[in-house]
């Protein structure tokens, strides 16, 4: 079996959760208000500056030169593509003046830079995971319900993770994390399993806190 198949299986209850969660079940239905989508994408404007520094760093890390280059690519992805569909969004409900990140934010972006800093490569690559593959498969779920939705004003993000070019770059990064894990010790994959499975549960926060405008207590 491989490491991605197994990956998958421990993360499923969190998967079902989070197409259920009323953040994603508004953006599909359209209803999501613009409010909590603006919050949302302010705050994803800064989680991707944080992911695509998490990005290089691995990319630094990495000892195939081929995947030294498909990280240092999904970093520029992250910060150039990603960001020009946050700056379309910003036209129509108004640039933040300034984003601070929320305690969610910070906490899953801190997550990922400490992960692809101190920890072995191949658990940094597990930990960055979920931000490619759980977005393909909620663009995708997103997308296929769109027959019955008229007029969604969230259909550029939807058509973005659920797009050909998000789909290549999740399909590379899989692939990455197959072969690191195959030239890993049981140990190492297991490791590898619980720092996917941890941003995984991140990624379902990330979605609640933007759902919740989350704010800091103190
Ligand atoms: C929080 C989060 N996770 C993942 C993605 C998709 N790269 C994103 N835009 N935002």
């Amino acid at each position: 079996m491989k490491w991605t198949e197994k990956a998958w299986d421990r993360i499923v209850p969190i998967y079902e959760q989070i197409i259920t969660m009323p953040f994603n079940q508004e953006l599909l239905q359209g209803s999501l208000s613009k409010e909590r989508f603006k919050f949302y994408m302010a705050q994803d404007a800064y989680y991707l500056g944080e992911f695509g520094k998490a990005l290089s760093t691995i990319s630094g890390r990495l000892r195939d030169l081929d995947q030294v280059l498909a990280f240092s690519q999904f970093a520029s992805g992250a910060i150039v593509v990603e960001r020009a569909l946050h700056e379309g969004y910003f036209k129509t409900l108004g640039i933040p003046d300034q984003i601070n990140p929320s305690p969610t934010c910070l906490l899953y972006t801190n997550y990922l830079l400490s992960k692809s800093a101190y920890s072995n490569v191949e658990v940094a690559v597990a930990a960055v995971l979920p931000c490619f593959w759980i977005y393909k498969k909620v663009g995708d779920h997103i997308y296929s319900q769109q027959e019955t939705v008229k007029d969604n004003p969230y259909k550029n993000w939807i058509d973005t993770y659920a797009g050909e070019d998000f789909a290549k770059s999740v399909q590379h990064a899989l692939e990455i994390a197959d072969q690191l894990a195959s030239q890993s010790s049981e140990k190492l994959q297991e490791e590898m399993l619980e720092a996917f499975e941890m941003a995984t549960r991140l990624e379902w926060m990330f979605w609640d806190s933007a759902y919740k405008m989350e704010k800091w207590s103190i």
